[in-house]
């Protein structure tokens, strides 16, 4: 009995967001297994239109008065289609209240596909499928860390149709047939049957193969990691399809980044401690655990850029949390639509509870009459109630700070030439304005990072058909008195120095749309690039560096200044002073005593604290105070603006929540 009223229940309790499956399967007081209610709770809402002409026309519930309209809903769903019937024992009250007007029911039911012009009950059901919105191929990544693509076509796809494109693919939604077609744009993908299911396979089990929509897969194959690139980092890891798939595209290339002893390793960093378990176990399960070094808890914005094992890093993808409005209704229910009450009885109390916000043309879910909050759930599975557009605008503004503020660390990398910055959001807030404002950032502007342009991708993105929206991130509002509206680029936070992006620009920029036709969810990625000789400021410091690009250094661990080709500190002249000094008689000498910097004096040629200690970097190594830097890898004018940048970046970060 719990299954129709648990499942009614939450069909029509309001809404506190997450998706249908996140309601049924996070409810911990359900008596029914999960996947009956959410099984009878999506094909019930998916026919639920049709069931109310059928409810009301029959009279059911005013025959009836102890059903409700959403258990009469259930019941005569299980009773006209379900292949068991209703889910009760015999003489159970309710389906003996229901199946007392089984001829009646049916006969509704009969009129109702008749006035949809269906001339059987398969076409009805196609036609209610139709309904259901865009079909999705299921993506199959092979993972070639464990198999070939030949392998899982001679095996796990036995018996499929391989066929030439994606319309064929689309097109075997709901046949006998199963078929396949090799990906033209991502190597090692391959678009399935709609709704086949290989989650009981071996290839499946054994991590040979990986669910993974086409768009996700364009940052790591984008990024094209090379043995030139050395170290790699993913930044925003969880749950590890991307780090699992740079693990892939680096694995037949992996070797040793130029002048280290160990091979090329790819970083992982997951905030979640959580969400890094989940990540751990993708890893180890695709066998990427050798490539992959986990940073599990580890907060990517706090990770030092010139910390020594980050040296070598040449790649980062970024792909951070993003409002996840590419992928909302992923595996949402239709509608559930309930008959109206016949009288002010009890049952006029239940009202249809709208899961789903409408979307206006600008992509901002509206608040409706029966629900005036909007809930947005992002990528992460985290859901925010917003009273308004308003708020949900404001929700926007803060991911896309937190987004820039990712890309801007990653820009800090010494030795970092590339780097994908994805999202799986549909608003240009978080994609175009984004990549605006990182290009016009002072750090990308210092160390000359430039958009990757359309020609220099790898082949499948370059030929990739859907660039970026030059209007999208381009917002009228109203101008003067007379009403002339005017226009202003979205994501400035009220910031005046973030150019347009160029034509060539928005050519490099990489969109995917949910229900074009082309079977994947909404996604943005961009690839930025900066040649190592490139930019007006020397990312490598002010010193001199060997073949390797590490500094050179005396016996006492002095560096030499390029600018000069003196060293930072000459000890010897130092002490020559001192000793003239001590020969006039001087009572405080220069510097007290060069064995121990660290003594309590107030001289010295390195910044000391207000205690009077001396201030080091975080290698050790002391701070100059002339400006000539601190005696490590990192210029003083690095620091200084990087300094800058990070005040800027508290300024319009104020924190984000996920
Ligand atoms: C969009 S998801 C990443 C999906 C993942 N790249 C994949 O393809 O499987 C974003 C992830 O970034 C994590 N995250 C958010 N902020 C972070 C930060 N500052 N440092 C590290 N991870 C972060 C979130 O916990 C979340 O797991």
């Amino acid at each position: 009995m719990s299954l129709y009223y648990e499942t009614a229940a939450i069909l029509t309790r309001p809404s506190t967001g997450g998706s249908l499956k996140t309601r049924i399967y996070g409810n911990k007081s359900l008596k029914s297994p999960p996947a009956q209610v959410y099984a009878l709770a999506f094909e019930s809402s998916k026919w639920s239109a049709i069931l109310k002409e059928v409810v009301e026309n029959s009279q059911l519930l005013q025959h009836e008065r102890k059903l409700t309209p959403a258990v009469a809903i259930l019941l005569v769903h299980d009773l006209l289609l379900a292949k068991k019937g209703i889910s009760l024992p015999p003489s159970h009250g309710l389906r003996v209240a229901v199946e007392r007007h089984k001829a009646r029911l049916q006969a509704e039911f009969t009129k109702a596909r008749i006035r949809r012009k269906c001339p059987t009950l398969d076409a009805l059901k196609a036609a209610v499928e139709a309904q259901l919105g865009p079909v999705h191929p299921r993506w199959v990544r092979v993972n070639v860390i464990k198999t070939t693509v030949d392998d899982q076509l001679a095996t796990t796809f036995r018996g499929f149709e391989v066929v030439p494109g994606i319309d064929e693919v689309i097109a075997s939604a709901g046949m006998e047939k199963k078929v396949l077609c090799l990906d033209p744009h991502v190597p090692n993908l391959l678009a399935v049957s709609p709704g086949v299911d290989l989650t009981k396979t071996d290839a499946y089990k054994a991590g040979e193969i990986i669910l993974q929509d086409k768009a996700s897969c364009f940052p790591a194959y984008l990024l094209d990691p090379r043995t030139e690139d050395g170290d790699i980092i993913d930044a925003c890891s969880a749950p590890g399809n991307k780090t699992t798939h740079l693990a892939a595209v680096l694995h037949p290339r992996r070797g040793f980044a130029a002048g280290q002893k160990r091979k090329q390793r790819i970083f992982a960093f997951e905030k979640d401690p959580e969400r890094a378990k989940t990540l751990e176990k993708m890893v180890a399960m695709a066998g990427a655990d050798r490539d992959v070094v986990i940073r599990g808890g580890q907060d990517f914005l706090k990770v030092d850029p010139y910390a020594p094992e980050y040296a070598h890093v040449g790649a980062l993808l970024l792909d951070p949390s993003c409002s996840g409005t590419g992928i909302v209704g992923r595996d949402d229910a239709p509608e559930f639509h309930l008959p109206s009450v016949p009288s002010q009885g009890k049952n006029a109390k239940s009202n249809p509870k709208k899961r789903k916000h409408q979307t206006t043309a600008s992509g901002f879910p509206q608040p409706s009459s029966s629900n005036p909050n909007i809930t947005v759930a992002d990528d992460n599975g985290n859901t925010t109630v917003l009273s308004s557009p308003a708020t949900f605008k404001a929700r926007l503004a803060s991911l896309a700070a937190f987004q820039l503020a990712i890309i801007q660390h990653a820009m800090k990398f010494p030795a970092a030439t590339k780097i994908t910055y994805s999202t799986c959001s549909i608003h240009a807030a978080e994609n175009e304005a984004v990549v605006a404002a990182a290009v016009s950032s002072p750090i990308a502007r210092a160390r000359g990072w430039r958009v990757l342009r359309r020609e220099e991708m790898v082949r499948g993105m370059k030929e990739w058909p859907v660039r970026g929206d030059k209007d999208a991130y381009i917002e009228e509002v109203e101008g003067n008195e007379r009403g002339e509206k005017r226009v202003k680029q979205i994501g400035t936070g009220g910031k005046k120095d973030i150019r347009r992006l160029t034509d060539e620009e928005i050519e490099a920029c990489i969109r995917t749309v949910r229900g074009d036709g082309k079977g994947t969810m909404g996604f943005f990625v961009a690839c930025f690039v900066r040649d190592r000789d490139s930019g007006d400021n020397d990312d490598d410091g002010p010193y001199l560096r060997d073949e390797n690009g590490r500094i050179i250094r005396d016996e006492n661990g002095i560096p030499t200044l390029k600018a000069t080709g003196q060293k930072a500190v000459d000890f010897e002249a130092l002490r020559r002073a001192r000793e003239e000094e001590e020969d006039d008689g001087e009572e405080e000498p220069m510097i007290k005593s060069l064995s121990n910097p660290d003594d309590d004096d107030g001289e010295g040629p390195f910044l000391r604290d207000e205690h009077g200690r001396i201030v080091r970097g975080q290698d050790g190594m002391p701070v100059l105070k002339q400006g000539a830097g601190r005696g490590n890898d990192d210029g003083g004018r690095e620091d200084d603006e990087d300094d800058k940048d990070d005040e800027e970046e508290e300024d319009e970060w104020d924190g984000f929540d996920d």
